[in-house]
Order: structure tokens, then sequence, then C-alpha cells
């Protein structure tokens, strides 16, 4: 008898958790996988008790989502290395500043013809410019590379809502098995080859989440945030997204992005102001900072003080009205 795949879910966070809902349903489904999947679980005390303690006997991540049951099949490992050995499929979904320590930690421990699929949005500072998340996970640990993005808020997938997501996978092989491992009734998947295209505009679009959360927390109209929106995951992300949230909440209180983090996400993590970050220098080393002003006074604003009343500045003299 053939044995099915082996699925390791990285992470266990909002997303992570609202993903494993959909795995473990699948897993348990269909023939091809192995009913049991490995959710990697960074470990935490909730009044008293493990995380993964919570999540193997009540079935739920009380932190990161809760409300929403976890298929049994869903295992909640807390040692990385031993979660993700054996496993044929590796989901990669852990805020993207961990992601390094992660496949150090793994690399030794994983099947050489596993095949990842990262759900990380977010990007690298490589020596010579961006670098990809799925660049540095196949940088560092040798496998095929696919990505899952969409306008996906953990949250409303958890509750089945009907949303659309986009699985970017260069080869022919892997797309079809990784859209029955996704795809729901609810949750829609197309598979395309253009990977990258869908990796950067997953992790751009956070940036420009806390533009229009500025908007919002500035008292600007609707307009004014669709000047910064473009479509899909910018529109979703733009109106319901924590990086928008977050950013709302600075241009209202005046207290810093790491205080309201702390105090609106409950341990989850921005990915926006990080990502301004990251491709501010990377625009830098390559003068094209004035090409991209709405990214540029994210930046600004996030990091070096700017004040959040300038923001509008940005848009009203943008290379392209000149
Ligand atoms: N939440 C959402 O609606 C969506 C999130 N994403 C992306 O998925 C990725 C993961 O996001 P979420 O699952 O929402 O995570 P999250 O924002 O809920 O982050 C918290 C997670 O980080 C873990 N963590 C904390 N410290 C850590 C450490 N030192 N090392 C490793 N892990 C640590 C926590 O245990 C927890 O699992 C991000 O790149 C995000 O942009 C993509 C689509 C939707
Ligand atoms: O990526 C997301 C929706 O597609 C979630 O965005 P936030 O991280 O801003 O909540």
């Amino acid at each position: 008898m053939a044995v099915g795949k082996k699925v390791c879910i990285i992470g266990s966070g909002n997303w992570g958790s609202a993903i494993a809902k959909i795995v473990g349903a699948n897993a348990a489904k269909y023939d091809q996988f192995d009913t049991t999947v490995n959710m990697w679980v960074f470990e935490e005390m909730i009044e008293g008790r493990k995380l993964t303690e919570i999540i193997n006997i009540d079935h739920e991540n009380v932190k990161y989502l809760p409300g929403h049951k976890l298929p049994p099949n869903v295992v909640a490992v807390p040692d990385l290395a031993e979660a993700a050995k054996g496993a044929d499929i590796l989901i990669f979904v852990v805020p993207h500043q961990f992601i390094v320590r992660v496949c150090d930690t793994i690399k030794d421990h994983i099947k050489k013809e596993a095949v990842g699929m990262s759900l990380i949005k977010g990007v690298d500072e490589g020596p010579e410019g961006l670098r990809l998340i799925s660049e540095v996970i196949k940088g560092k640990l040798g496998i095929t590379m696919t990505v899952l993005m969409g306008a996906n808020i953990a949250n409303e997938v958890a509750e089945e809502k009907f949303c659309e997501t986009t699985i970017g996978c260069k080869d022919k092989v892997n797309g079809p098995i990784l859209k029955e491992l996704m795809q729901t009734t609810n949750f829609r998947v197309t598979v395309v080859a253009e990977a990258d295209v869908v990796e950067i505009c997953g992790a751009l679009k956070n940036i420009v989440a806390v533009g229009a959360g500025f908007c919002d927390g500035l008292g600007f109209g609707d307009n004014t945030k669709a000047a910064s929106c473009g479509v899909a995951d910018l529109i979703t992300t733009c109106y319901g997204g924590r990086n928008r949230k977050i950013a709302e909440a600075f241009a209202k209180t005046g207290k810093t992005i790491e205080e309201l983090e702390i105090e609106m996400l409950n341990g989850q993590k921005l990915q926006g102001p990080a990502t301004a970050g990251e491709v501010n220098r990377i625009l830098k080393s390559k003068n094209m900072v004035d090409k991209f002003p709405l990214f540029n006074a994210v930046y600004q604003i996030c990091f070096n003080g700017h004040p959040v009343t300038d923001f509008i500045s940005c848009l009203q003299n943008h290379p392209e009205h000149k």
C-alpha cells in the first residue's frame, strides 16, 4: 500500500493555525496524505499550561486563533527538528523575522526531497539586494520551494468565509498535490507558474497597508486610502489587516509601533514596518528610493521619527504626478 505524504506545518500563529484547520481536514480526507499533520509550536505558557498541551488536548490555539477548533489529527510538537523530520511537505508560516533560525534548526533533519511551501509575507536583504523568503529557505535547505499567498485574513479563513488564494509553483508536478492539500469549498486555489510575482506582491502589500492605516488614523477619506491601494490582497489588507489597524492607532495615539504591537496583538507580529525597513535599505543601495515615495514615507515615519501628519505629502508629491 502506498504511504501518504507526510505534512508538517512550521508555525502556529494566527495564519499557521487557520491553515492547520484546512490542512488537517484535507490530510484526513485524501489518501495521498498521511493523516497525522505535525505542527511546530513555539512553546509558551498560557495560564500555567503549555500551549502544545492545550492544542493537543483541547484542539484549540487559545492564544493565536481563539474560538476555532483544530482537527484532532493536527499534532502540536514543541521540538522543531522533531516536527519536521520525515515530512514530505513543509509549510513555512512563521513571521518572516524568524525564518533564518528556523531553517538553521531543521537543515540536518529534513528529507532532501521534501517540497516546501512558504506562506510567509516579507522579504530578506541579501548581499545583492532583495531576496525572497522562498529563496532564503531554498538557499538554506536546498529543497524545491513553492509559495501560497492571497487576500486571506486568517480569522476570516478560519470562519470559512469564502476567499481565493494563489499557489506559485514553478514545476508542473507539485502544483496539483499542493492544491489538493490546501483547497476547500470556501478556500479556492489557483496554481500559477509565476511564483516570484506571487511572493513579492504578498510581501510588499504590507507596507501599503501601513500607509492605509496612517490615512485612517489621520482621518482622510476612502479616496485618499485608495490612492495607495491596488487590488485583491491590497484591498483586503488595507481594510481588515493588522498592519492597517496598528498604523491607524499609531497615527491617533502617538505611541510607537512596538508599543502598539505588544498592546494590541497579543504576541502576533507585524510584517509591514520591518518590510519597509528592508525594502528601504535595498532601494537605497540601488539609488531608487525616490521612485517609491509611499514606501519611503512609511519607512521614515516608522523608523526615523518623521511625523505621521506629513504622510500624505508623499502622495501629493508623487513623481508620477510631475
Ligand atoms: N495572520 C494573517 O491573517 C496572515 C498572515 N500571513 C503571513 O503569515 C506569516 C505568519 O503570520 P501569523 O501566523 O499570523 O503569525 P503571528 O503574527 O500570529 O505571529 C505569532 C507567531 O510567532 C511565533 N513566535 C514568537 N516568537 C518566536 C520566535 N522567537 N521564533 C519563532 N516563532 C516565534 C509565535 O509562537 C506565534 O506562532 C507572516 O509572514 C504573515 O504576513 C499571511 C496571510 C494572512
Ligand atoms: O496578509 C494578510 C491578509 O492577506 C494579513 O495582513 P496583516 O498581517 O496586516 O493582518
